[in-house]
């Protein structure tokens, strides 16, 4: 499989290539060249698969001959043997047509883990007899980090500078990064949002002093790796809900649509998917974009829901990409005038076909809450915000599929949010039950490049 730039300008590489780069040279993303699929008895056959066999069928093609099938499998049973829960991203019923498929089961309690896991054994299978060292630049709003760090902790060849916005995220997420000592690790709280940490990170990549002294790789969901492992427990999901003999909907808590274009690629691959509903918070760029076409920033808003405190949504791109018929220099000039003016239109092709199988919605902090309770009072279930926002939106759709709302991260790690709208404070997992009484380790800086930059200059370790 070979992976293309977005953006068109920048070298044609394999999987190996397009993990390790991360981000694309032109300042693209990289894409697969085109969709693999499943015929509807491949699917079937999923059906009773293990979670770890089920990733290999599924990301056997996108992997190519980077990695014998043996190899990959043997990287995706170390990923997910680190899981609590056997079934890795179990299923749960909330009524007789709504369910929350649980995808914080990893060792840092969020989604992220499930990709984060596979990305940092990747690295280092791809570094093994190399020279080569990585410098993995990457911004959070509160869970990225902690994955990738628990990730590439105390990996050889590999130093991890993640940047967050200071004040912004939630106490049990900042310290599940901050606490993690190994020398390899370097956070920064920047003074800004989650955007400014994006765009820092972005340019660092087409920053010709960092980038020709290091090896710069990603570990956010521009890393087409990480996408690749979410598109698993869609069909996961749907096998066991009864695809491909039925259509299933998804309702998607999003921020920078990384997740919800995992569903997109799944439904490319031939996935029976009646809708996926992309639900945001009261930043809702998406939204607007998908409902009317107008894609333009706004102004970041802090809510209870940090980790989706996001307006410039990267994997739009890819979307943006795939159905505007893949003209790389179509889409140059099309983010070179969003970056300049700070909004885009979309054209009617890119519009149409997001209507095909995206629906959207805006979900502000009361139906948020009134979700959490729903969940608590009728099903039993203590939910988290971002869970809140998507399950909101999943009760208001109109279908009569089954919708599957995805539960991104476990409770614990929002407490007052959680607690403010039900009444109830969930407790710490034993696997990070210690997390107040460990010592904290970071730097503070504004949001410039010159200030991380030279912060990142100074304290990775150059490439061979
Ligand atoms: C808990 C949680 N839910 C939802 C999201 C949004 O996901 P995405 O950025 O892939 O749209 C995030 C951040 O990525 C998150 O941490
Ligand atoms: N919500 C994310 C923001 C970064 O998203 P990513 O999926 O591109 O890594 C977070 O929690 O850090």
């Amino acid at each position: 499989m070979r992976y293309h730039s977005t953006r068109g300008a920048a070298p044609v590489l394999d999987f190996r290539g397009a993990t390790l780069a991360g981000l694309a040279s032109d300042g693209g993303l990289y894409v697969p060249e085109s969709w693999p699929t499943l015929t509807a008895n491949q699917i079937a056959d999923l059906a009773g698969l293990s979670y770890a066999e089920t990733a290999v069928r599924i990301m056997l093609p996108f992997v190519g001959d980077t990695l014998s099938e043996e190899e990959l499998r043997d990287l995706c049973e170390q990923a997910y043997g680190r899981f609590s829960h056997a079934a890795v991203t179990p299923l749960v019923q909330l009524d007789h047509d709504q369910w929350l498929l649980e995808l914080f089961h990893g060792p840092t309690l969020a989604f992220k883990d499930v990709a984060l896991q596979l990305l940092g054994l990747l690295f280092e299978k791809f570094l093994t007899g190399s020279t080569r060292r990585l410098t993995i630049i990457g911004a959070t709003s509160g869970d990225t980090g902690s994955a990738a760090i628990d990730a590439v902790a105390g990996r050889e060849g590999i130093d991890i500078f993640m940047l967050h916005p200071a004040g912004r995220v939630s106490d049990v997420q900042r310290r599940q990064m901050t606490t993690v000592l190994a020398p390899n690790v370097h956070n920064i709280a920047i003074e800004g949002d989650f955007d400014q940490a994006q765009a820092l990170v972005k340019t660092m990549f087409a920053t010709q002093a960092l980038a020709d002294r290091f090896s710069l790789s990603a570990v956010n969901s521009i890393n087409w790796a990480r996408l690749m492992a979410q598109v698993v427990y869609y069909f996961y999901a749907a096998v066991r809900l009864g695809a491909p003999g039925k259509a299933i909907a998804f309702s998607v808590p999003t921020g920078n649509f990384g997740d919800v274009f995992a569903g997109y690629v799944a439904a490319r691959m031939g996935l029976p998917v009646e809708r996926l509903v992309v639900a945001t918070n009261v930043n809702d760029i998406l939204h607007r974009a998908l409902s009317s076409g107008d894609y333009s920033k706004g102004k970041v808003e802090q809510t209870a829901t940090p980790s989706m405190d996001i307006q410039v949504s990267s994997n739009f791109e890819r979307l943006l990409f795939d159905l505007g018929g893949r003209d790389g220099a179509a889409m140059a000039a099309q983010m070179r005038g969003f970056d300049a003016s700070g909004a885009m239109r979309l054209t009617n092709a890119q519009q149409q076909g997001a209507a095909g199988l995206f629906a959207s919605a805006r979900v502000d902090g009361n139906d948020m809450a009134l979700a959490m309770r729903w969940a608590c009072e009728h099903a039993g279930e203590t939910i988290d915000p971002h869970t809140a926002i998507a399950l909101s939106a999943a009760r208001a759709l109109d279908t009569t599929a089954p919708v599957v709302t995805l539960a991104t991260a476990h409770p614990a790690k929002f407490r007052d949010a959680v607690e403010r709208a039900t009444g109830l404070r969930p407790g710490l997992p034993a696997r990070v039950g210690d997390l107040f009484d460990r010592e904290e380790r970071y730097v503070t800086l504004p949001a410039t490049l010159a200030a991380v930059g030279d912060y990142v200059a100074a304290h990775a370790t150059p490439s061979a």
